[in-house]
């Protein structure tokens, strides 16, 4: 599948597997005191589509799925800094218990805006999950409860995440080869 188009294989399927059992266990202990009430998993379309159906079966106590979807990188390998609401939530998130649910933490202006845009919303508390995190290419620092792994900064694919929409369906993270996005294919 998207043979040559891969330069390398960052995170193994294998290695996405333990670590989401183990981010599952984590929050299951810290969110014991709600006896499986009122936590809300709010997924961060389209990237975080495997996370969360991953995260979700893997959690021990009962979790609502809520979606958003927004986009700030369109098809370029860099954010435009420009986060737009593709999908709002369907429910009202105030008085529950809110876990942002993301891919990857890059620049971090996708997240810092909608971290304000749901806090605004008053929930009873607001954390963030992500599976990966790109510590030098940081813009702006957010807090970030579950972080599965730190990554260099390099554009990564599969797993959710894309360039031009493909690559989502890989089980794997891998790092993109530069001919892609630099031929234009
Ligand atoms: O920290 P940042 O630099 O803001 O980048 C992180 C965001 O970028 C990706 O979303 P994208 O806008 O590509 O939309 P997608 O999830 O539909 O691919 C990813 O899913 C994060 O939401
Ligand atoms: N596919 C992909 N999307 C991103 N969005 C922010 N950073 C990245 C990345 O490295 N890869
Ligand atoms: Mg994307």
């Amino acid at each position: 599948m998207y043979d040559g188009d891969i330069a390398s294989v960052l995170i193994s399927e294998q290695q996405i597997n333990d670590k989401i059992t183990e981010l599952a266990k984590q929050i299951d202990e810290d969110y014991q005191h709600l006896r499986g009430g009122d936590l809300v998993l709010v997924g961060v379309l389209k990237g975080a589509v495997m996370v969360m159906t991953d995260l979700a079966r893997a959690l021990p106590q009962p979790a609502q799925l809520e979606f958003m979807a927004v986009s700030s990188y369109g098809s370029s390998t860099s954010s435009s800094g420009v986060v737009r609401i593709l999908k709002d939530l369907d429910r009202d998130i105030a008085g529950k218990h809110v876990l942002i649910v993301e891919d990857i933490i890059d620049s971090g202006l996708t997240l810092s805006w909608l971290l304000k845009n749901l806090a605004s919303r008053d929930p009873a508390s607001l954390e963030v999950c992500t599976l990966l995190r790109k510590p030098d290419a940081v813009q702006v620092e957010v807090p970030l409860r579950y972080v599965g792994f730190d990554i260099p900064n390099e554009f990564v694919v599969g797993y959710g995440l894309d360039f031009a929409e493909r690559y989502r369906d890989l089980p794997y993270i891998g790092s993109l080869d530069p001919k892609v996005y630099t031929s234009g294919a």
